[in-house]
C-alpha cells in the first residue's frame, strides 16, 4: 500500500512522479483527485456542515489553487457557505487550475479579493483552507500574502492547509526566503507522497496532522524511495529475544567516557541509560575525581577514564567530557580503537578542532554513531547552526559522509543520515525532550543497542525512536512536556524496547 508507507520523497521525486502520472491520465485527473480528497477530509474535520457550516478557502496562483478550487466546488456541493479569497488574473492561471476556477464559478459561492479582507476577518469561519502555495513556492511570502497569511494565523479556527502550508519549504521544513511567512495549519493532506519538510524543522509546528493521499498514482510511477519517516519497521528486524541460555557476556560491555568535574551526571546519566536498555555490563570513565560507585545506581562500575581499556567495550564518548588536554587525550584514544563508536557533546566539539581526528576517524572500522545537535553540527562543518537548521537532511547527509559514520542530526524531527545518503526523520518525540542530560541519555541508549550487536543504522534508529516514544508516553501520562527529567525516560524507554520485543513474532 502506498498510503501506508514511510517514504519521504523530495519536490523533485514528487515532481518526476507527478509528470509521470499525468502523462498517463485525461488532463486534471490529478488536480481533480486532491481536491476530491482535500474536500472529504475537510468535511470530516466540521460534523455540522450539513447545516450551513462556513469555509473560507485560500487560492494562489498556481496548481496548488487549482486544489483549492476543487474543492471549494466540493464543499459547496455538500451544503457549506464558501468564501473563496483570490487575488490574482484567472486567465493567468495553469490550465488545469483555470478549469477548476471555472467550475467553481458555476457554483453560488462567493468570490473576493484580498481587500475584502477586514470584512471576512469579522465573520466566524469553521474551517481555513489554505491552497494559496504548495511545491511550487518559489521565494519568500511577500505582500499581499504575507498579511492574508498573518491575518489567518491569528484566526482561532482549524486550518487546513493543501499539500504544505503555504510558506513552508517542503524539501526541509524551513520558512522559505529570508523575512518570509508560512500557514500554521492544524491538519495538512500532502499530496502523491509524504514529504520530508512536513515532519523537521519548522514542519512540525505548522503542519499539524499529516494526511497522505497518493492520488491513486499507479506504484510504477514512485521512485525507490531515499528517505523515511523512522518506524520500527527499519529497525525491528535487528531487536533479537534473549535466549535462554544466555548470561551478562552475551550483551555487550559498553564504557561511556566523560564525567569531568562538574559535570558527572552527564556520564553517569549515559550510564544508567546503557544499563537499562541492555547492556550486559556498563563502565563509566570520569577525567576527573571518579567516584566511588553511584549510590543510585550502584551496577555501574565507576573508575577513572584512564584506566578503561575501550578495546573490549562499546565506547560512548561525550557526555561532561569538557574540552581538557586530558580529554582529547581519550578522544585520540577512542578514534584509534576498534570499537563500536558513539561520539556525543564535548566529544564533537573537540573532534571539530582536529582534521588529524577527523581523518582517523573516517577510516576506523568500527561501527559509529555521532550525534550532534544543530550547534555541534555547525561547528563540525565549519558553519552556524542556522547553517544547519536551513537544511538538515543535507547536513546530516554530508556529516555522514565525511565522517563515514551514521549521524543522528538532534532537534524536532532527529535526522538520522548515513554515508550512502540513505536518511531517515524521526517522528517521535515532543518538546519535554528539550531539557538538559536528555541527549546524554540517547548517547548511552545508541550504546547499549551497538553493544548488543546492532548495526550502527539500526542501533541509531532505534534509540531515537524509542527516546522520542518514551517522551511521549511520559506526556501521555501527565508527566510533561514541563519537567520532564532526563533521567526519568529512562525507565520508560526500557518499557518501549520490552514492549517492541515481546510484540516481535516468535523467530
Ligand atoms: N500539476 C498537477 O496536476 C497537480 C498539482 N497539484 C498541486 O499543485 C501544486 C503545485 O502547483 P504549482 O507548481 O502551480 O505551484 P504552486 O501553486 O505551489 O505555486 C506556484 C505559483 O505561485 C507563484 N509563486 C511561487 N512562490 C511565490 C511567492 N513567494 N509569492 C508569490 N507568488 C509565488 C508562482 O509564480 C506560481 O504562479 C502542488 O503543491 C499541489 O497542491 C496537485 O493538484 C496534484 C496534481
Ligand atoms: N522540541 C523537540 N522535539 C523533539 N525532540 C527534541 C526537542 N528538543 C530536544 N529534543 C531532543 O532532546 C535531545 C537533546 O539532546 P542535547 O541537545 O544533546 O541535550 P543535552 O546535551 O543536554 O543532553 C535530543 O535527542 C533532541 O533530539
Ligand atoms: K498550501
Amino acid at each position: 500500500m502506498k498510503n501506508s508507507s514511510n517514504a519521504l520523497y523530495s519536490v523533485a521525486a514528487i515532481r518526476r512522479i507527478e509528470q509521470a502520472a499525468i502523462a498517463s491520465l485525461p488532463s486534471g485527473s490529478l488536480m481533480q483527485r486532491a481536491g476530491l480528497a482535500a474536500a472529504k477530509l475537510a468535511l470530516g474535520l466540521i460534523p455540522s456542515h450539513s447545516s450551513g457550516a462556513k469555509a473560507l478557502v485560500l487560492a494562489g496562483p498556481g496548481n496548488n489553487g487549482g486544489d483549492a478550487f476543487v474543492l471549494a466546488s466540493h464543499l459547496f456541493q455538500n451544503g457549506m457557505a464558501v468564501t473563496v479569497l483570490f487575488d490574482a488574473y484567472p486567465e493567468k492561471l495553469p490550465a488545469d487550475a483555470r478549469g477548476a476556477y471555472a467550475q467553481a464559478r458555476q457554483h453560488a459561492i462567493q468570490f473576493s479579493p484580498f481587500s475584502g479582507l477586514p470584512g471576512i476577518l469579522e465573520k466566524q469561519w469553521d474551517i481555513v483552507i489554505d491552497g494559496l502555495f504548495g511545491i511550487g513556492l518559489s521565494k519568500a511570502i511577500a505582500t499581499p500574502y504575507r498579511e492574508l497569511i498573518d491575518a489567518v494565523n491569528r484566526m482561532s479556527c482549524p486550518v487546513l492547509a493543501l499539500d504544505v502550508p503555504s510558506g513552508l519549504d517542503a524539501d526541509t521544513g524551513t520558512i522559505a526566503g529570508k523575512d518570509g511567512i508560512a500557514i500554521r495549519a492544524a491538519y495538512t493532506i500532502t499530496f502523491i507522497g509524504d514529504k520530508p519538510g512536513l515532519h523537521t524543522a519548522h514542519g512540525r509546528d505548522l503542519a499539524g496532522t499529516v494526511h497522505v493521499d497518493d492520488l491513486d498514482i499507479d506504484a510504477r510511477f514512485f521512485d525507490a524511495p531515499e528517505i523515511f519517516k523512522n518506524e520500527p519497521k527499519l529497525f525491528s528486524h535487528v531487536l533479537r529475544r534473549r535466549p535462554h541460555n544466555s548470561h551478562k557476556g552475551s550483551y555487550g560491555n559498553v564504557a561511556i567516557i566523560g564525567g569531568a568535574q562538574g559535570m558527572h551526571g552527564a556520564a553517569i546519566l549515559s550510564g544508567r541509560s546503557a544499563l537499562h536498555l541492555g547492556a550486559g555490563r556498563v563502565f563509566v570513565g570520569f577525567l576527573e575525581q571518579a567516584p566511588a560507585y553511584d549510590s543510585m545506581q550502584p551496577e555501574l562500575m565507576c573508575r577513572a577514564a584512564a584506566s578503561m581499556e575501550p578495546d573490549d567495550a562499546t565506547i560512548v564518548i561525550g557526555p561532561g567530557l569538557g574540552t581538557s588536554p586530558q580529554a582529547l587525550e581519550q578522544l585520540a584514544k577512542t578514534c584509534s580503537s576498534s570499537s563500536p563508536l558513539v561520539m556525543d557533546a564535548d566529544a564533537l566539539n573537540l573532534l571539530a578542532t582536529r582534521s588529524d581526528l577527523q581523518h582517523v576517524l573516517a577510516q576506523r572500522g568500527g561501527h559509529t554513531i555521532l550525534t550532534p545537535h544543530p550547534l555541534e553540527a555547525a561547528r563540525l562543518l565549519s558553519t552556524t547552526a542556522a547553517g544547519i537548521q536551513a537544511d538538515r537532511l543535507q547536513a546530516g547527509r554530508e556529516l555522514a559522509r565525511r565522517f563515514n559514520a551514521v549521524i543522528v542530526l538532534k532537534g524536532s524531527g532527529t535526522v538520522i543520515a548515513r554515508p550512502d545518503g540513505k536518511t531517515a526523520i524521526n517522528v517521535t518525540g515532543n518538546p519535554a525532550l528539550a531539557t538538559a542530560g536528555t541527549g546524554d541519555v540517547l548517547a548511552g541508549m545508541c550504546g547499549a543497542l551497538l553493544a548488543q550487536s546492532c548495526p550502527a543504522w539500526e542501533a541509531a534508529l532505534a534509540a531515537v525512536w524509542i527516546h522520542g516514544l518514551a517522551a511521549d508516553r511520559l506526556v501521555e501520562r501527565g508527566c510533561g512536556p514541563i519537567g520532564v527529567a532526563a533521567g526519568e525516560l529512562i525507565p520508560v524507554a526500557r518499557e518501549v524496547l520490552n514492549g517492541l520485543i515481546n510484540g516481535m513474532p516468535n523467530a
